[in-house]
């Protein structure tokens, strides 16, 4: 009898729980609506068709492109995407403002992220703004002089590492780029600390970068500092080196810096601590990009003789004409005009962003509404959903880029300048390479970005003969697709030498 009354209870508790389970399984679906594109929610509650997506974006996207054509949504960790796959497609989405939000997104991302407090507009009004109007800094006059700095910033690292050596040196080489471009571009943005060795304390802040810098991934897809090891006390540490004091007690701080700074300090509502927050913010969007950015164009670089040659034999050229010269101690001067002219190594660069670069542009629906496309298209989007871009998709398309997977160092160039046409389906096309982001939401710091690159590039190669000593082919890890340039899966040994 009590058996009984026990396996009469079990029973119940079995059904009570596939119950739920159905519920929950039924409520994760969605069903589509009207004028919806065809939605895809995947089997696994919450998570949708996160594991699928993440194993090769590109691939996933492309096989629901073939299955549903170009505009599909489809659920990934929680939220509803839609992709939209057609570049003709693609300024309908990056003009449309008001219904398209990127600002939610991106702050909340951010806040949580580097732990400062939502940018919410009756809290810190036009925080938002204000500081957006300081980007103008890295333009024009204050990127010639941002870029001076780095000039002069990069050669004052590049003599420290090659004043001892006198033979080969063996070095692995994303550990190469990344010790002189963050020591290098953190000094032409946040100066220098007077009272300390400068090189050892800014090796310790790469150390503490490079580390917080390996669970960024998981902040995106919102996975609680808590579980991330010693995360939270490395992000405090990175925070406080950031705090206002002591940016104040640095020399040559850059001017978006310190505007940053004399933003901020009108808030009385953010603590000192929110405030270095902010400036840690600025420090990794200006730094983690950079970084892999440089790698991969050097990697391809060294990688083809014939590129490298070609590069190299510009810069020569270039320094040859202006009277520089090639000898340890002689400071080089390459003004913004003359980086610009060195269109082979502006090619090289751009085609390592094109294969190398995966960043994914995102907005969110404000309200429900239909977005109005070319050819009299349009599609329903519903309120609290995602749109994306997914620029991948356009840096490896064989039909824009014949054999996608090749680094051609001048497909870049055309009759000597800079090549900007670029077709698909016999049409030219707006859009062809995007590592930058879009619209609204485009890097501020693009311009500056790819002038360290150069500067970085052409450094390199007139100081040194580089080689690989390893036979190694890389590919790109894609555990941050989504998320801007993606990191190699290993590290390379190479060997430099001095060639004067
Ligand atoms: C190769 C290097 C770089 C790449 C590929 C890159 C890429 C991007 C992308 C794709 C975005 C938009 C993010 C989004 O849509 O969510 C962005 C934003 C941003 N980038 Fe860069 N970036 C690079 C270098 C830099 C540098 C050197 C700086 C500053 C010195 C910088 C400062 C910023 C800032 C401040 C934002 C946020 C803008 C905002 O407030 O909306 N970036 N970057």
């Amino acid at each position: 009898m009590m058996q009984q009354y026990l396996l009469q209870i079990l029973l119940s508790l079995v059904t009570v729980a596939l119950l739920l389970v159905a519920a929950f399984l039924f409520h994760g679906k969605r069903r589509r609506r009207q004028g919806e594109p065809p939605v895809e929610s995947g089997w696994i509650p919450y998570l949708g068709l996160l594991l699928e997506y993440s194993r090769d974006p590109l691939r996933f996207l492309l096989s629901r492109q073939q299955k549903h054509g170009n505009i599909f949504t489809v659920k990934i960790a929680g939220k509803y995407i839609t992709f939209l796959m057609d570049p003709f497609q693609f300024h309908n989405v990056i003009r449309q403002g008001r219904q398209l939000d990127f600002s939610e997104f991106a702050d909340e991302m951010s806040s949580r992220t580097f732990d400062y407090p939502e940018l919410i507009e009756a809290t810190f009004p036009q925080l938002r703004v204000n500081l957006h109007r300081i980007y103008s800094t890295m333009q024009g006059k204050g990127l010639d002089k941002l870029t001076d700095s780095m000039m002069g910033n990069l050669q004052h690292v590049f003599k420290l590492k090659f004043s001892q050596a006198t033979d080969w040196v063996t070095e692995k080489m994303y550990q190469f780029c990344c010790s002189i471009m963050f020591e290098a571009s953190f000094m032409t943005l946040y100066g220098r600390d007077p009272a300390a060795d400068g090189h050892k304390a800014i090796s310790e802040i790469r150390d503490k970068f490079t580390k917080f810098d390996a669970k960024f991934p998981y902040f995106v897809i919102n996975i609680p500092i808590a579980l991330l090891g010693d995360t939270r006390k490395t992000r405090e540490e990175l925070i406080h080196i950031l705090f206002p004091n002591n940016i104040l007690n640095r020399k040559e701080v850059s001017e978006v810096v310190q505007a940053r700074q004399n933003v901020l300090e009108q808030y009385d509502l953010l603590k000192d601590y929110d405030r270095g927050a902010h400036h840690f913010a600025f420090m990794w969007a200006s730094i983690a990009n950079t970084i892999p950015a440089t790698f991969w164009t050097m990697y391809y670089l060294v990688r083809h003789p014939k590129a490298l040659a070609a590069v190299r034999g510009e810069i020569d050229h270039l320094l040859q004409s202006t009277g520089q010269r090639k000898e340890p101690g002689y400071i080089i001067h390459l003004t913004r005009e003359q980086l610009d002219n060195l269109v082979y190594l502006g090619s090289a660069v751009q085609e390592s962003l094109r294969l190398c670069s995966a960043s994914m542009n995102i907005r969110v629906v404000q309200e429900d509404f239909i977005l109005k496309l070319e050819g009299d298209l349009a599609v329903s989007l519903r309120k609290g959903d995602w749109v994306a871009l997914y620029p991948q998709t356009l840096h490896k398309d064989p039909e824009i880029y014949e054999n996608p997977e090749e680094f051609k160092f001048d497909r870049f160039v055309e009759n000597g300048k800079e090549k900007t046409t670029f077709y698909k389906r016999g049409k030219k096309l707006k859009y062809y390479l995007m590592p930058f982001g879009s619209g609204v939401s485009k890097c501020p710091g693009r311009f500056f970005a790819v002038n360290e690159i150069k500067q970085f590039l052409a450094l390199a190669v007139t100081y040194f003969d580089l080689e690989f000593i390893e036979d190694k082919n890389l590919i790109t890890d894609n555990s941050r697709s989504g998320l801007g340039i993606l990191f190699p899966n290993a590290d390379i040994h190479f060997r430099w030498k001095l060639r004067f």
